[in-house]
């Protein structure tokens, strides 16, 4: 569900023409709206009403300072996986008590700067890691609450690139390991083992892989209690997805319902860590057509946006639904929409049937708030687009568009 439709035959952000900010900010765009954000954030308050628990939107999906900001002042926090990220979070005004760590590469410099922040906790991802923030809290005189992210070695169901929780993955223990690092965590005086987490993997759009994470960890929980190992939190990261296509994911108050029970039973506060499910439809990517070109084997329609601003296409093939700002009634042709970068896999959608549109005109490719800017990237000397937050009528410019000047600023 979002605040972006179609009316008077044109799209809206809310109460704003989409080329009305296309005029104003030029294109490429990321357009946000506001009241979508917000949206999302009490869908999950509401899935999760009556227990303890804390949402930790993924800093990753889009970690604009504006976006973050709006999203703390909803009471979210935030789940981060590197020193800037978690520099954006406190510079949003995220109580660092809301903020909860993971990844499996911290460095010395970010572990100290999130013990100096006294962030809620760390999802430590291995045993060498547990050590290393063990040392580093010692030094600093401070206690690190930790909790081991479990590989529960499930099967999330969805892209390759996208999937942690399989045992071949880079992240997270499995249980084995995890309960001698639980027993070594206990006897470290400067580590506080007190939380259990995982996350399985990202658009996840079945939920059994979720149940049978949980069942999995609750099992290890109530062992862990028999060691002596009171876990108090429990962080299902993040992973829901969201409908690009057709894609019919869980709710949240799927989710909500599958743990209520065994949480309320054992006292856990549930922590999630939604990213996509919470900004992905609350953003689109306006673009403007360049060209047209028919080759003999296929139509394109070149546009001013490319892989360096929507990358999801190209690295996993992913579908973004593309359509009209300004619908008219004519032909439907077979395209490639593509970008002006100089790659065969800049492209943002393949084999995809759209109207005969001319240059000048807008297309909006939509479910482009998460991962979108995010992962954007100055390839081919492009500058970054420019990013606007829509509230109602209201219209923020959350980051401007960069220039050439940006480009090379940093390089002397
Ligand atoms: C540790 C962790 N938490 C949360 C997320 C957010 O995932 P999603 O955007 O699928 O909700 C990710 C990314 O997949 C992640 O790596
Ligand atoms: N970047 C991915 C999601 C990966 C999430 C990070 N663990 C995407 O666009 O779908």
């Amino acid at each position: 569900m979002d605040y972006f439709d179609y009316r008077e035959n044109e799209l809206w952000a809310e109460e704003i023409r989409v080329s009305d900010l296309a005029r104003q900010f030029g294109t490429p765009l990321y357009v946000y709206s506001a009241r979508t954000l917000r949206r999302h954030v009490n869908v999950f308050d509401e899935a999760l009403a009556g227990l303890d628990h804390l949402t930790c939107f993924s800093v990753k999906a889009n970690g604009n300072i504006h976006i973050l900001r709006l999203l703390g002042s909803m009471g979210s926090g935030v789940d981060i996986v590197s020193g800037g990220e978690l520099f954006r979070a406190i510079m949003a005004g995220i109580p660092p008590a809301k903020i909860v760590y993971s990844g499996v590469g911290k460095q010395d410099h970010e572990i100290r700067e999130a013990l100096a922040a006294n962030i809620l906790m760390f999802n430590v991802e291995s045993v060498a890691e547990l050590e290393r923030i063990s040392q580093i809290a010692t030094e600093m005189g401070a206690v690190a609450r930790i909790s081991l992210r479990i590989n529960p070695d499930v099967d999330p169901k969805t892209h390759p690139y996208i999937s942690t929780g399989l045992k071949k993955n880079k992240f997270g223990l499995d249980m084995l390991e995890a309960t001698g690092a639980y027993l070594m965590a206990k006897k470290l005086p400067a580590v506080s083992p007190i939380g259990m987490d995982c996350h399985i993997g990202s658009q996840l759009t079945q939920i059994d892989p979720f149940v049978e994470t949980l069942e999995k960890l609750l099992a290890f929980i109530d062992r862990l209690k028999t060691s002596g190992i009171d876990i108090r939190y429990l962080d299902l990261g993040g992973g829901l997805g969201i409908t690009y296509d057709e894609e019919t994911p869980p709710q949240p108050a799927d989710l909500g319902r599958v743990v209520a029970e065994a949480v309320r039973e054992r006292g856990l506060t549930v922590i999630l860590e939604p990213g996509r499910a919470i900004a992905g439809n609350a953003g689109i990517l306006v673009t403007k057509v360049l060209y047209t070109k028919k080759t003999r084997a296929k139509n394109f329609i070149i546009v001013d946006a490319a892989m360096n601003d929507l990358v999801r296409p190209s690295l996993y093939g992913a579908y973004h639904h593309i359509g009209e700002v300004a619908p008219k009634k004519r032909k439907k042709l077979k395209v490639d929409v593509v970008g002006p970068i100089c790659e065969s896999s800049d492209f943002l959608a393949q084999d995809r049937l759209l109207p005969e549109v001319a240059s000048g005109e807008l297309l909006a490719i939509f479910s482009a708030g998460a991962y979108g800017f995010a992962m954007s990237s100055q390839y081919n000397a492009r500058p970054r687009a420019a990013e606007v937050i829509v509230d109602a009528e209201q219209i923020t410019l959350a980051r401007r568009r960069e220039t050439y000047g940006d480009l090379v600023a940093l390089e002397g």
